[in-house]
């Protein structure tokens, strides 16, 4: 059915003789949501009926994001009166990439009463001048100077799993590991290493201010960080006292603190607007980071071909003598563990309810199909990254497409866990980083087994801001490996 069909299908009009001013109101609302929804250059976009009068909410929780409607209309789906969804790899680029459209209202939403960060800052030329100010802490080089904080953080990870191996064990001297939480708090304590002067010592104690209000934030109770107070007060204080003290420490913290006396106004941050940021980072870099490296653990116990592959592959690296973790140089480049990585975020975007952007001029996408100036345009990068259209047996966990002279080779425009255009994720490389330390001190230091009824409770994800499991916790069994 075209949409004059639907159109008249739907709507009869009848004229009332006494109509007043309200009524007249109501009437040319409806006159134009009826235009806009039938008449509107989308109008030919397929997608559910409702749809062309309203849209559901971005941030309602648990739905799939959008990957029924494009499995059932295709690659592009109209999901509000001017609002398309679009799983077209290279639509997404034309609109994340070549036309850089700014990020849609939904990001001020995430501000609430904070201040604006490199995250959800829209208007574009501020969020480059901060983005500018930012990037030096994520240099290749200086996160490499970082190399030490990571250290030291993931040697208490081990601590706090021998320890509860050794009081969890069992007779075969496998103990019961919450390797999910653990994760939290580690990458937790890695973001307070680094932006914060100091660990939160969640490895130790499991608990912190700061941990409260991110599950509360995640979990869509509360939305914004610092509309928790105890939170706020922790990370004023922290500033502060940065801010009066004369020693620096090597961290992003102390990059963002020095801004305040650069020559150039411009260049300098107050300590709101760091506070902001620093929260940022405890939002955008923990759980996305402890999640994929939880999820690459569940695939490799649901596959445990690929668990056998990833243990041959990291023991043909001798640790240097007295250290249980390996040097980011000796990891850095191990094309199995690389390729684990890459497949466990290809099935498990963090962005499981796509990233929207604006369109702020009217442009001609694919078959000629019109978008006009301020349609709202949902790009589900995680729908594109398993697409049979990109990629054979989409959802089959298979680190093997990575590998060098794969065939057929891996779509790799199809595939951007770190989303793309002058908006992808800042912390990337720190992000690698992580993942491939932990990742390999895990399997160098530990026989890992899976526990079926955890498997099957690991189904069952959450979507609200990052993707996650619903039960927030998976267990594995755990042992020292005979050195
Ligand atoms: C596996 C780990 C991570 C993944 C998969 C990931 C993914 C992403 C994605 C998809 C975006 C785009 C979001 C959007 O446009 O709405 C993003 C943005 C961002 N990420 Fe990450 N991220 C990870 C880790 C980190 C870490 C460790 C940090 C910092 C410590 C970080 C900081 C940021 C920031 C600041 C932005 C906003 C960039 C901008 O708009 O200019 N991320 N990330």
């Amino acid at each position: 059915m075209n949409h004059i069909e639907a159109f008249s299908k739907y709507f009869i009009f009848t004229f009332p003789e006494n109509i007043n001013f309200t009524q007249v109101g109501k009437i040319a609302a409806t006159g134009l949501k009826i235009q806009s929804a039938f008449f509107s250059p989308l109008g030919d976009i397929p997608g559910p009926f409702s749809k062309r009068f309203f849209e559901g909410s971005y941030f309602s929780k648990k739905k799939p994001g959008k990957r029924d409607y494009h499995n059932k209309y295709g690659h592009l789906v109209r999901i509000g009166p001017s609002k398309i969804s679009v799983s077209d790899k290279d639509i997404i680029k034309q609109i994340m990439v070549t036309e850089d459209f700014e990020k849609s209202s939904i990001y001020s939403k995430m501000k609430g009463k904070d201040e604006w960060n490199t995250f959800n800052m829209i208007d574009k030329d501020t969020h480059k001048q901060r983005r500018r100010l930012v990037s030096s802490a994520f240099s290749i080089k200086y996160i490499k100077s970082l190399e030490p904080l990571f250290e030291s953080v993931t040697e208490s990870f081990v601590k706090r799993i021998n320890l509860d191996t050794e009081r969890t064990k069992e007779g075969d001297e496998f103990g019961v590991i919450d390797i999910w939480q653990l994760l939290r708090c580690l990458t937790l304590d890695v973001i307070g290493e680094t932006a914060f002067g100091g660990t939160f010592n969640m490895l130790e104690n499991d608990d912190h201010a700061v941990s409260r209000a991110i599950v509360k934030l995640t979990r869509g109770v509360e939305f914004v960080f610092y509309t928790s107070p105890l939170a706020d007060k922790f990370v004023s204080n922290i500033i502060s006292e940065r801010t009066h003290s004369k020693e620096k420490r090597n961290d992003i913290l102390q990059i963002l603190v020095d801004t305040q006396h650069a020559k150039n106004t411009k260049d300098r941050m107050n300590s709101r607007q760091i506070a902001s940021e620093t929260g940022l980072f405890l939002i955008a870099g923990s759980e996305t980071t402890s999640n994929t490296i939880g999820f690459a653990l569940i695939e490799m116990c649901r596959n445990t071909d690929v668990l056998t592959e990833l243990y041959a592959e990291i023991d043909k690296v001798d640790l240097d003598e007295g250290r249980i973790l390996f040097h980011q140089e000796q990891i850095k480049n191990l094309p199995y563990l690389n390729a684990v990585i890459k497949e466990t975020m290809r099935l498990n975007h963090v962005a499981s309810m796509g990233l929207e952007r604006m369109v702020t001029h009217d442009i001609i996408i694919k078959e000629n199909i019109v978008v006009p100036k301020g349609t709202h345009v949902r790009c589900c990068l995680h729908v594109a990254q398993i697409h049979p259209d990109y990629w054979p047996e989409p959802l089959t966990f298979n680190p093997n497409r990575w590998l060098k002279n794969a065939d057929p080779e891996p779509c790799t425009d199809a595939f951007f866990p770190f989303s793309l255009g002058s908006r992808n994720c800042i912390g990337k490389d720190f992000s690698m980083n992580e993942m491939r330390l932990v990742l390999a001190t895990l399997i160098k230091n530990y026989e890992i087994k899976p526990i079926s009824e955890q498997m099957k409770a690991s189904e069952e994800k959450h979507h609200f801001l990052t993707l996650t499991i619903e039960s927030g916790s998976f267990k594995v069994r755990m042992k020292p490996r005979a050195t």
